[in-house]
């Protein structure tokens, strides 16, 4: 009975002390001005609920605390924007006191001319030299015949095999960049750039604790790795002098035709940039849209219609071209309905470089803005029946067009790299469909 009663009193005591420290870290933030929600613990605040419930955790906030809410998640007071006006006017207003909110350990391991990294007039500078490299003409001439040529050796001989989608498009989404970046080198470098670079992307989403064995600390060895492979990379091509038609020859060009030179730094960083971008991205959508298209026989034919009539007016080994692509318009709202259903991204962070009023509310300097843009994706308002698969609804292409339309983001910061990033699903879509079942 004794016992009993120690175990019971030291549970209401700690029970106490816990409502004390909430408690305490609330008055903490409770400062006139800042917009309702609850902070959590001091120093980890509600990233363990925030990462354990994910969308379940912004519904419940929102239904508690309405669209516009204070946190503390990632290690950092928060404020998250679940509303379409006010995540639009954020993002098409940057320049009013915000720059990226990434988290430190992406920012220390994807390197400090990261674009994610940069604002003002070096965003503008490292955004330009990306643009180059990623226009309409460098995907018409450059990289479609590269995206081609390597999904045609990449989709072959898997009949008869089990296949892991997830892994393979994983594997699919960075050696089809690779290839991009550097054609020559690609096959010789793939194998031992691709697991350092795979442990890079853990090391970024880790909490940057460097202790060994953190995925903080072998994401960060794996950037030096990754340095040493380019560098030397960069280093063969200049003795060689000899001149590559692909990212890293334009990244390196020295000609006055350049108007976007970078130092070797620079380079080295856009491409890990390039490589990091459309790594997620890519391969999720690629994979999501494989189960959205088993588990949917009749989009899956309409597809496959698609893809047949394209082949049917080709030669077997004739590559895919810029027309073949623009005439993909079933599988452009396929990519589009899956990037949708599935939110590739839920939302974009930002970092407040000054007081700032937001909503009616002051956001203090420093403060992480969480753009939440996945809840418009099920407005039944702007897609009826919205938990539906239904590609069709995007053959309306005013659809792609309308203000709410932010799964590539908006503003200053819109994806650069969605045409491509949509040419290399079609492209592994293609010969997806039409050489399997
Ligand atoms: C389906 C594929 C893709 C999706 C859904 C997607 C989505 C996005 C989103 C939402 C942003 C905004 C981030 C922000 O505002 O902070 C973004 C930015 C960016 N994306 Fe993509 N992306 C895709 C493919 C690609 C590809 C293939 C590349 C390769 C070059 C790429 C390169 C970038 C870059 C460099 C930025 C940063 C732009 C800046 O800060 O100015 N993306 N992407």
């Amino acid at each position: 009975m004794g016992v009993l009663m120690v175990i019971v009193g030291m549970f209401v005591m700690v029970l106490c002390m816990c409502t004390a420290v909430l408690r305490w870290n609330e008055m903490r933030y409770r400062k006139k001005g800042l917009p309702p929600g609850t902070m959590g613990w001091p120093v980890f605040g509600e990233t363990t609920e925030f990462l354990k419930q994910g969308p379940n955790f912004m519904k419940n906030q929102r239904a508690r605390y309405g669209s516009f809410f204070k946190s503390h998640i990632l290690g950092c007071p928060t404020v998250v924007s679940m509303d379409p006006e006010l995540n639009r006017y954020i993002l098409m207003n940057e320049a009013k006191g915000l720059v990226p909110g990434y988290p430190q350990s992406m920012l220390d391991i994807l390197g400090k001319c990261n674009i994610a990294a940069v604002h003002g007039s070096t965003h503008k500078q490292m955004r330009g030299a990306l643009l180059a490299l990623i226009s309409p003409t460098m995907i018409r001439q450059q990289l479609l015949p590269k995206i081609d040529e390597f999904m045609r050796a990449f989709l072959s001989n898997w009949d008869n095999q089990v296949i892991n989608i997830q892994d393979r498009t994983k594997e699919m989404a960075f050696l089809s960049s690779l290839k991009q970046i550097a054609s020559a080198e690609s096959s010789s470098v793939a194998q031992q750039f691709m697991p350092e670079f795979f442990k890079l992307v853990l090391g970024t989403l880790s909490l940057p604790i460097d202790l060994p064995g953190t995925n903080y600390r072998r994401g960060f060895q794996a950037r030096q790795n990754i340095l040493k492979i380019l560098g030397q990379l960069i280093e063969k091509r200049r003795d060689s002098e000899e001149s590559h038609k692909d990212m890293l020859g334009y990244l390196m060009r020295n000609d006055d035709n350049n108007r976007h030179k970078l130092s070797d730094d620079e380079i080295i960083d856009q491409i890990i940039t390039i490589l990091y971008s459309g790594y997620e991205t890519v391969s999720t959508t690629s994979m999501m849209a494989v189960k959205y298209l088993h588990d949917h026989p009749t989009v899956l034919e309409e597809l496959r219609k698609e893809h047949r009539g394209i082949r049917e007016r080709k030669r077997a080994d004739e590559p895919i071209e810029c027309n073949d692509l623009k005439s993909m318009r079933f599988t452009r709202a396929v990519i589009f309905e899956t990037s949708r259903l599935a939110t590739i991204v839920n939302g974009v962070l930002r970092k407040t470089t000054q007081d700032m009023e937001l909503n009616g509310y002051v956001i203090p300097k420093g403060w992480r803005i969480y753009v939440y843009t996945r809840e418009i994706n099920y407005d039944p308002f702007l897609y009826p029946d919205p938990l539906a698969f239904n590609p069709w609804r995007w053959m309306d292409k005013g659809l792609e067009s309308q203000n709410y339309f932010l799964i590539f983001g908006g503003g200053t910061r819109q994806c650069p790299g969605k045409e491509l990033g949509i040419a290399e699903i079609s492209t592994f879509l293609h010969y997806f469909v039409t050489r399997y079942r």
